[in-house]
């Protein structure tokens, strides 16, 4: 697939997941260039349909781009609950378990993911595979982050500090913590690898999104179209 293709592959995902939000809908807002396409769309059928919502961003770039839309804004404090939400990855395998956060905005994102009655996940073909094996970013504690890249080298991981682009030093996300991307080859369980990298003091969340695949919808954008994937 060249680039072109992909973006309009990206496009077709992130509009048909815009067109199953219904009016009245809390939304949960993702981050990554997949979404974008979502978010043009709301914000075309908010104009255009007065179709009435809230979203909550999961980052300071969601936020900004929602704001651009015209998509109105609220916060998991006041929507605990949420209705749908729309959301990029990295990686999906056959059984829904993903890998995000290249944007470095995993833990908004799991937490928005938890909260959510529905889930939207808008990726191109490129992202589906039979096993994960991207490396699984982990937002850790930057008091911590000696200690749990060496607890994750225990887990048979090669974890790289992310370095910033336009700026010295390593990404600080928008939490303001430090992100470690953490090679672990073919990840044969991804449910056991998750709860590992969990149990490691200062290690806030991971990437790989495990428990959620009842409740997750993959949207697949193609060519011309799209393909839904769901364990249901
Ligand atoms: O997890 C993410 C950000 O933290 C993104 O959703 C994921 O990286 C996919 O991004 P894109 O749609 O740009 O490929």
């Amino acid at each position: 697939m060249n680039a072109a293709e992909q973006v309009g592959s990206k496009r077709n995902a992130g509009y048909r997941a815009a067109d199953m939000v219904e009016d009245g809908m809390i939304v949960g807002l993702g981050t990554g260039s997949t979404v974008f396409f979502a978010m043009e769309r709301l914000g075309e059928r908010i104009a255009g349909e007065g179709l009435s919502i809230a979203g909550i961003p999961t980052s300071y770039q969601a936020a900004l781009r929602a704001r651009q839309y015209g998509i109105p804004i609220t916060s998991l404090d006041e929507h605990p609950e949420i209705d749908i939400a729309i959301d990029g990855a990295d990686q999906v395998d056959p059984d829904l378990n993903l890998i995000k956060g290249r944007g470095a905005a995993l833990l908004r994102e799991k937490c928005v993911c938890d909260a959510t009655r529905r889930m939207l996940i808008v990726v191109d073909q490129t992202k589906m595979v039979d096993t994960l094996s991207a490396p699984v970013p982990v937002e850790v504690l930057p008091f911590a982050s000696a200690s749990v890249s060496r607890r994750l080298t225990l887990l048979d991981g090669r974890p790289v500090l992310r370095e910033g682009i336009k700026k010295d030093g390593p990404v600080i996300t928008d939490n303001g913590n430090f992100i470690l991307d953490c090679d672990f080859g073919a990840i044969a369980d991804p449910r056991h690898l998750e709860a590992e990298v969990a149990s490691i003091p200062g290690a806030l969340e991971c990437g790989l999104f495990t428990a959620y695949g009842e409740k997750i919808v993959v949207i697949v954008g193609e060519e011309k179209g799209c393909r839904i994937v769901s364990l249901r």
